[in-house]
């Protein structure tokens, strides 16, 4: 079997047009262009180019895009105190702290001072909770993504078996809710993992986002099975940088029935769900009708 690739830069795109055309709408109807601030400190290159990307792409999308990028010794105290500034301010329907943050800075403590109702990146305690219970919440980006491509390829994934390779806040646990949200039987397993190629060959769907360059291997994956790669390691190969998933692409796409590319894969539908999440926050505030097909 040669497997289909599920093009995320494709995909990414189509959801683009649709946050755009609602975002037009919004304009129209009522007035009103939701507002997404980004914020960065230090300056990290990966984390400056995704900010960059960030800041273009909700411009295209015809959103306000507020930029702060802060030294990498600002204080918590003066974090905090822009947050406080930009959950009162009502042009502003997203906030996202581009993570990771300075060793100095205590990540939980910024994530939760920001208003969860604006936090489009889910990482909220109120919004993780929400999640887990089922109810309404901002959904992480980058999880959204990889469920908006299963949904789209699979249609129902109602009572598939899927495993979660990793078990991180901004991945692996909001993916294990999302798909168990959707009726799948969900493992989530880990470096710890006993026997995890057995593990992972029982599942019809595989999300590997445990962050280490090509671990899954072909002969791990169920013929026919979807693969899902959330990892983007830069990794010295010939003597030459090139950007891998963790999964081993060639011999995993020979076996399973779908796979996502690293790159353009999952990667281009995260800042693609940011968007969605900004214009779910703003119709939210404004007690409008959410846009459909772009929330979980
Ligand atoms: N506050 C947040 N911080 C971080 C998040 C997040 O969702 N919220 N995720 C990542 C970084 N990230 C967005 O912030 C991100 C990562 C990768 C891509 C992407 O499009 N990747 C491309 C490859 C790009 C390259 O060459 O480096 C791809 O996979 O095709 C977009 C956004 C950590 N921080």
């Amino acid at each position: 079997m040669v497997a289909q690739v599920i093009d995320g830069k494709a995909f990414a795109a189509t959801v683009r047009g649709q946050v755009a055309d609602h975002v037009a709408r919004l304009k129209e109807e009522h007035g009103i262009t939701p507002g997404l601030a980004v914020v960065l400190v230090g300056e990290d290159p990966a984390s400056q180019v995704y900010v960059r990307s960030k800041g273009k792409q909700t411009v295209e999308v015809g959103m306000n895009s507020y930029e702060h990028k802060l030294d990498a010794d600002t204080s918590e105290a003066e974090l905090l105190a822009l947050i406080d500034k930009l959950n009162n301010d009502p042009a502003v329907h997203g906030i996202l702290v581009q993570l990771p943050l300075p060793k100095h800075l205590n990540e939980d403590l910024v994530i939760n001072a920001i208003d969860p109702a604006k936090d489009v990146d889910g990482f909220h305690i109120s919004n993780v909770g929400l999640l887990g219970t089922g109810q309404k919440s901002m959904v992480p980006c980058t999880p959204l993504g990889c469920l908006m491509m299963l949904r789209d390829h699979h249609g129902s994934l109602s009572g598939m078996d899927a495993v979660v390779i990793g078990r991180s806040n901004i991945v692996g646990k909001p993916m294990a809710q999302l798909l168990l949200g959707d009726s799948c039987t969900v493992t989530i397993a880990h470096s710890r993992t006993r026997n995890l190629p057995e593990v992972v060959r029982r599942a019809d769907i595989v999300v590997a986002a445990v962050g280490r360059p090509e671990m899954v291997q072909g002969d791990w994956i169920k013929e026919g099975a979807t693969v899902i790669d959330v990892g983007i390691n830069r990794i010295e190969r010939d003597g030459k940088k090139v950007l891998v998933g963790d999964v081993h692409y060639e011999s995993a796409a020979a076996v399973a029935g779908a796979i996502t590319p690293v790159p353009g894969g999952v990667g281009p539908m995260t800042i693609a769900c940011l968007l969605a999440n900004t214009l779910t926050a703003c119709c939210r505030s404004h007690g409008l009708p959410e846009p459909e097909g772009l929330t979980a």
